[in-house]
């Protein structure tokens, strides 16, 4: 009994500047807020790569561990799945992918789809509401960053 389910958020910042946050495998809390820290267990960043991820305390879970499974720089589609750690998303696979927002150059769409089990005890409405909501807010974080990243980077272009 799985959920799935699927967040879009919009962004004023080129596919590249959005793309060169969202690769960053290794990365993740520069622009995902629940995170405390991340580190490579296995891998250089590419597919295969596994990281393990603390989460800021006060919330149930405290990590989890997570693999690469797509990173694609030409088609702009990043996958990864978790694999471990002490909460109750098993399963849990997302797929990320950007796209140039039609007639707008400098600007980007990030659809980012997942499916994951229902936990005992949750409904699969409960499930889609939980995860929907923390990654709308992960790609609300993402825009803002970006949208910054795009404003400096113009002010330095003469
Ligand atoms: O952004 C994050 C960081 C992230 C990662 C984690 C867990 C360590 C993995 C958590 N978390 C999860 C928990 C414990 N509750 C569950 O397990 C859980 C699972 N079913 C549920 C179904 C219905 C209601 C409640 C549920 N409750 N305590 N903390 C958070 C907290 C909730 C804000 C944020 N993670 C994702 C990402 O895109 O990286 C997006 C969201 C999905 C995982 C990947």
């Amino acid at each position: 009994n799985q959920c799935f389910s699927a967040v879009v958020q919009a962004i004023s910042s080129p596919i590249d500047t959005v793309w060169s946050l969202v690769r960053r495998f290794d990365n993740p809390q520069v622009y995902k807020h629940f995170l405390k820290s991340c580190h490579v267990i296995v891998g250089d960043g590419d597919v295969g790569t596994l990281r393990e991820v603390r989460v800021v305390s006060g919330l149930p879970a405290a990590s989890s561990t997570e693999k690469l499974e797509i990173l694609d720089d030409e088609k702009h589609v990043l996958s990864f799945s978790v694999v471990g750690g002490d909460h109750r998303l098993n399963n849990y696979r997302s797929v990320t992918t950007l796209h140039r927002a039609e007639g707008d150059d400098e600007a980007t769409v990030v659809v980012e789809s997942y499916e994951v089990d229902v936990p005992q005890g949750n409904t699969k409405e409960e499930t889609c509401v939980f995860v929907d909501t923390i990654v709308r807010c992960n790609l609300q974080s993402l825009a803002q960053i970006a949208e910054n990243l795009a404003k400096t980077k113009n002010h330095e272009d003469p």
